[in-house]
This record gives C-alpha cells, sequence and structure tokens, in this order.
C-alpha cells in the first residue's frame, strides 16, 4: 500500500465502482463523486478516492472491478499508510483509549470506523452528552464501548459506567463485546476492567457479593435487576461518569420502565457529574425528545443529536418484498418462499400471541409454525426464540445459533432489537409488524456487516387488507417493497 499512489480506472464514471459508493458517508460521497466528476487525472482520482476510502473497501473495488492500471508514482513515501491512518478506528481514538484497547478492538477486526463511529467519537471524548441515531447494525455498540473504556480507570473501586440494555439477550452481547476489547494481555500490570452484567434471570445473590466485596468498573444491566440493586442499595452510582442508555425509544415505551429511568437519570445519579449517552436506530419525534431530555434534566442542555443518514433509516442493502395471501394461506406461503430463497442463515417473525389467546389455551403461533415446518421443510436446523421460554432456554437457543452453519430462528419481536448475528441474511415477516419502528428493527436484523456489499432479503407476508399498513410503513421509513407472486 504504501507505494500506490495512483489508480486508473477503465471509465472514470462513478456507477463502474459503485460497490464502494454506497460504503462511505453520504459527505463522502457528495464530496467524492463532485472530485471524480471533476477530475481526470489518475493521481487526483487516487488521492480521492484513498482518502475518504480505506483499504478494506479499496480491496472490495479492485475484487469486483480491476482497475484498468495502477500507476505507481514514487515509492516508499509512505503517504498512502499516513492517509489510510488518518481515518482508521485507532487515529481517531489514539490519546483517548488505552494501547490495549486499541490493540484487542483491532484484533477482533474493528479497523476503520462506521459512520456513526466517524461521527460520533470526537464529540463523544469531549465530553458531550450525545443522543446516538443510527441505523441498525451501524456499530453503535462500539461506539459507546470506546467512549467508556475513554474515561474509566482501572483503580478505582466503584462503578464508572452503567450501560442500561432492554432485554437480557441484548445485554449478555454487549458484556460479551465490552469483555472482549477489555481482555488484557498478560504484560500489561496494570488492574484489568472489570465488567458486570446484572441482568434479569441472573443470580442476583452472587451479584451482592461481587458488589459488595470489589464493585466492578462497567455494568451492563436490565431495568429491573438495576433497581433492585439500587434500592437495597447493594450498588452506588455516585462515581457514575458514564451512563448509556441502549434502545432507549424502546425502555421510553412502557410507563413502567419510564418511572424507573427517571429515577436512575434524576435520584440516583446527577447529569452534571456524568456523561449520558441515549442510543437508538429509532427516535420517533426526536425535536421533541431532545427537547424532554433537556427539561427533564436527563442530559445536559448542551447534549448533541448526532442523527447518522436521516433521509435513509434503513441500511441500503436490504431489499424489500411482500407477497399477498388471504391469513389461512400463511403457512404455505411461507414454505413456498423458503422453498425458492432456501436462506441458509434466517429468521422468520412471528407476532405475539395475544392475551385473549393465551387465556384460552391455545397453542402459541410460534409452536404451530415451527411444528409445521419441521414437517414440510427440509432444514434441521430450526430453532425458536421467544418470551415465553425460561432465561436458559433463551440464551441456549442464541449460542446454539451463534456456533451454526446454517439456521432458521423462528422468533417473536424479543429477537428484534439489538441482537447481533450478522451472518443473517433473509428475514420473514410472518405476521406484519404493528408499527413501522418494528419492522425497521425487525428488518435490522440483516445487514449487519458495516463493510459488506451483500444485498439481505426483508420479506412481509400480507393479507390483501394489510397492503395499505406496509404502504404507511414504507412512506414513514422512505423504503420501496416490491411485490413478490408465490
Ligand atoms: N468498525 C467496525 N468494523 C467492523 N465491524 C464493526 C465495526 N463496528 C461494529 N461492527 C460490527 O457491526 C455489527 C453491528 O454492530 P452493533 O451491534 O453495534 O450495531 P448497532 O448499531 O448497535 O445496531 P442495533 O441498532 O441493531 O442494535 C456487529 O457485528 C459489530 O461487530
Amino acid at each position: 500500500m504504501s507505494s500506490l499512489q495512483a489508480v486508473h480506472f477503465s471509465s472514470p464514471l462513478y456507477p463502474t465502482w459503485s460497490p464502494l459508493y454506497p460504503t462511505c458517508s453520504a459527505r463522502t460521497r457528495r464530496r467524492t463523486s463532485t472530485n471524480f466528476l471533476k477530475l481526470g487525472n489518475p493521481s487526483s482520482v487516487f488521492s480521492t478516492f484513498i482518502n475518504p476510502c480505506p483499504s478494506q473497501l479499496l480491496r472490495s473495488v479492485f475484487l469486483s472491478e480491476p482497475p484498468s492500471a495502477v500507476v505507481t508514482l514514487s515509492s516508499g513515501t509512505g503517504e498512502g499508510d499516513v492517509e489510510e491512518d488518518k481515518y482508521s478506528l485507532r487515529s481517531i481514538c489514539t490519546g483517548h483509549v488505552p494501547d490495549h484497547v486499541l490493540r484487542r478492538m483491532e484484533e477482533v477486526g474493528y479497523n476503520f470506523p462506521t459512520d456513526v463511529q466517524r461521527q460520533a467519537l470526537h464529540p463523544l471524548f469531549s465530553g458531550r452528552d450525545c443522543i446516538l441515531h443510527a441505523q441498525t447494525g451501524s456499530g453503535k455498540t462500539l461506539t459507546y464501548l470506546l467512549l467508556i473504556f475513554s474515561v474509566i480507570n482501572t483503580q478505582g473501586s466503584a462503578v464508572q459506567a452503567l450501560i442500561i440494555v432492554p432485554t437480557r439477550e441484548l445485554g449478555i452481547q454487549v458484556t460479551k463485546v465490552a469483555r472482549l476489547l477489555a481482555a488484557k494481555p498478560m504484560e500489561v500490570k496494570e488492574k484489568s476492567y472489570t465488567v458486570m452484567a446484572l441482568l434479569d434471570g441472573g443470580m442476583l445473590k452472587r451479584h451482592k457479593s461481587w458488589l459488595k466485596a470489589e464493585p466492578p468498573a462497567i455494568v451492563v444491566a436490565t431495568i429491573g435487576s438495576l433497581c433492585q440493586m439500587l434500592e437495597k442499595k447493594f450498588l452506588k452510582l455516585d462515581s457514575l461518569q458514564v451512563l448509556v442508555i441502549d434502545e432507549v425509544d424502546f425502555l421510553f415505551n412502557s410507563s413502567k420502565q419510564v418511572s424507573a429511568l427517571r429515577k436512575i437519570l434524576t435520584l440516583y445519579s446527577s447529569i452534571s457529574n456524568r456523561q449520558t449517552i441515549l442510543a437508538s436506530a429509532s427516535i420517533p419525534q426526536h425535536r421533541r425528545f431532545l427537547h424532554d431530555c433537556i427539561q427533564q434534566k436527563w442530559t445536559k442542555t448542551d447534549v448533541l443529536h448526532i442523527h447518522v443518514n436521516p433521509f435513509e433509516p434503513m441500511s441500503s442493502y436490504l431489499i424489500h418484498r411482500f407477497t399477498i395471501c388471504q391469513k389461512i394461506k400463511r403457512h404455505e406461503t411461507l414454505l413456498s418462499l423458503l422453498k425458492v430463497d432456501a436462506p441458509e442463515f434466517g429468521i422468520i417473525f412471528v407476532g405475539e400471541q395475544s392475551e385473549k389467546s393465551k387465556k384460552a389455551g391455545d397453542v402459541p403461533p410460534t409452536a404451530i409454525l415451527i411444528e409445521f415446518l419441521r414437517r414440510s421443510y427440509q432444514c434441521s436446523d430450526i430453532l425458536l426464540l421467544e418470551e415465553g421460554m425460561n432465561f436458559n432456554s433463551r440464551a441456549a437457543s442464541l449460542l446454539e445459533i451463534r456456533q451454526k452453519k446454517a439456521y432458521l430462528l423462528v422468533a417473536t419481536d424479543i429477537a428484534a432489537r439489538g441482537i447481533d448475528l450478522p451472518e443473517t441474511t433473509h428475514i420473514y415477516n410472518f405476521n406484519l409488524p404493528r408499527t413501522a419502528i418494528e419492522y425497521l428493527h425487525r428488518a435490522g436484523r440483516t445487514g449487519r456487516k458495516p463493510f459488506s456489499d451483500k444485498k439481505c432479503l426483508v420479506t412481509t407476508i400480507i393479507t390483501p387488507e394489510e397492503r395499505f399498513v406496509l404502504q404507511r410503513y414504507e412512506n414513514e421509513l422512505m423504503f420501496v417493497s416490491k411485490e413478490i407472486v408465490m
């Protein structure tokens, strides 16, 4: 790379190397496309090309459309490396995040920033409260974890960072990434970062002893367990420096959770001592929300709303389709879809069972569907994830699925928020989601490889009467869904 100074493509028109185009930020796209068209000479083309585009992207372009010539203008200057480094995650984080965390980050494969990381990390490192509003699968978790690693002090013996999540499953996932980054090599002598998962369904007794003996630096918690610990004074937030609320709009949906969050935000900790980060891919009425955050003293008055891709709420790598059938034909329609698509990694979302149906003792729709698929579809690995399962079975299902070479997961909306199964290429909405936001989060369980240009499919089965509802979601979320006839 260090000697590569100029690249000449067979045609200097943008669409010829379009694989690169969607992976750049909107600003980069504008800047690059203008420059690209303006500048004819190869070295200028290269400099506009390499500046915003790290080698990983360059490689993907080379693979899909090899350049007609690679021109080496001068060798060994290392300029290419400097340019590339300027845009690496390491360069953004150096001086803020400890070096051993950066090394771990690179070992894991996080080398270049995603759009949200590029836009949010500097303001976060400067201490600003932020609302991180970016597409599903855009890398918000790493963004706030890097901030946390930049502020916590391993010598302290108090909880310094708290991440609140809506579900146990998301909590386990975030804890895993935090521990992965926190793992220290033997030669690093300082104390390790400790990460506690304080999640519903966990053994709170064990956590009490741990908190009493030596409070962890980072706690990842669900509201229920967290409140128990706070009310009984086993956990104190006096030294809290960073508070993250992930999937914030989801948590603010329930009045019980709102009142618990209110206490955490204003009673157990104070805005003046901590930095507050509220993250989600969907923040309905975000201006109002921002106003409320300031009014209610959940955030400081200079809170930043970092809204990445505001005109593209969902990834452009998703292809949306729908098929219309009568309600009683849903199972057969899904089966036909699966036979045609033959997905290796897919999630089928099923609507929750109504209270009335539960009271009547009906078999849950998920169980009926699983039974049907096991009978009629040749796929050995059909798994289930739903609220009705106990916490251990839920964890086992997710663990198993992560180890599979192919899977079909039948799930309720419990799997729609935050769960990261990056191999997933197909989403099926067996039932139409209840809201556009629900659609966005279900669809967002696919297309989760930030630098991949692979297209993923989201297919919704609807009845004729539901067509206008889906159309409303299309307008709200700015996407187009194509009808397929089965
Ligand atoms: N800089 C990066 N380079 C490569 N992969 C990354 C990078 N940042 C994040 N990822 C990967 O992208 C995927 C999505 O990240 P993450 O789970 O943080 O998304 P998210 O924005 O929180 O999505 P959601 O809103 O659905 O919760 C993960 O598999 C993560 O490992």
